[in-house]
């Protein structure tokens, strides 16, 4: 049976084989098309509000590595922004490509955020103001990496793997990571990794308030998708933020310094691990900006 990777023989073409719902009609992630975005005057700010003391634990899955919080009560939650009601803090987790592959998952403007260093290709820096209309400056860019903060609606839902199952269970914030400075805030993740570099490895991580990894502007475009790998569920209501933070190469390299094989086989390299975009299939993407 097909043990789902991002390797060509078991990458995202082969998921649809064994998780039908790849081809279904909610799939993440997708290009945001700004100027097809529509303004909602009723979308109000994300309010993210962590408990450093709820992180426990940094681990090696084989296809990403996460920080998983305690979930147990709403310690750590997101409010606002087209959320109704109170989504716990589960876990956060990382994409990425190899040095020559764009590794955010979600693109603006069909900027897969590509693997130029800064300055080598045009970006457009979108402006949506308050009243909707996009404006567009061009900038330099280059983000090959996504942070995705994964959330689960705990008034609606006794645990993270039923809210999964449901249409609003989930809310999942995504930050570009864009190559420039070497973040200070990731470092504390990016030291770790060596300690579980093989799949199935876990350490200790706790005294983390994911806030650090946030930009300074929480303007956000959000529209509903699913998870961006097996089982591929349509439960994620994606909230995905304008400003990207900065990592650098060396940061990044550590990433692909992780192994999607456990220890004692054959060492194999997690060199990336984003899925492409989707096809929007009519759905409705609505930028919100303060
Ligand atoms: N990539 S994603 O944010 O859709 C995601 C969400 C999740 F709950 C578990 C995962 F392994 C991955
Ligand atoms: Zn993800």
């Amino acid at each position: 049976t097909l043990h789902w990777g991002y390797d060509e023989h078991n990458g995202p073409s082969h998921w649809k084989e064994v998780f039908p719902v790849a081809n279904g009609d909610r799939q993440s992630p997708i290009d945001i098309k700004t100027t097809e975005a529509k303004y909602d005057p009723s979308l109000r700010p994300i309010s993210p509000n962590y408990d450093p003391t709820s992180a426990k634990v940094i681990l090696n899955n084989g296809h990403s590595t996460s920080v998983e919080f305690d979930d147990a009560e709403n310690k750590s939650v997101l409010i606002g922004g087209p959320l109704a009601g109170t989504y716990r803090l589960r876990q956060i987790h990382f994409h990425w490509g190899s040095s020559d592959d764009a590794g955010s998952e979600h693109a603006v403007d069909g900027m897969k955020y590509a693997a130029e260093e800064p300055g080598e290709m045009e970006c457009k820096e979108l402006i949506v103001t308050s009243h909707g209309e996009t404006k567009v400056s061009s900038t330099s860019c280059g983000a090959q990496e996504v942070l995705h903060v994964v959330h689960w609606n705990a008034d609606r839902y006794s645990s993270f793997v039923e809210a999964a199952r449901q249409p609003d269970g989930l809310a999942v914030m995504a930050v570009f990571l864009k190559i420039g400075e070497c973040n200070p805030q990731l470092k504390k993740i990016t030291d770790r990794l060596d300690a579980i570099r093989a799949k199935g490895k876990r350490a200790l991580f706790t005294n983390f308030d994911p806030s650090c990894l946030l930009p300074r502007s929480l303007d956000y475009w959000t529209y509903f998708g699913s998870l961006t790998v097996p089982p591929l569920l349509e439960s994620v209501v994606w909230i995905v933020l304008r400003e990207p933070i900065s990592v650098c190469s060396e940061q990044l390299a550590k990433f692909r310094s992780l192994l999607c094989t456990g220890e004692g086989e054959a060492a194999c390299y997690l060199l990336r691990n984003y899925r492409p975009p989707q096809p929007l299939k009519g759905r409705e993407i609505n930028p919100v900006v303060w």
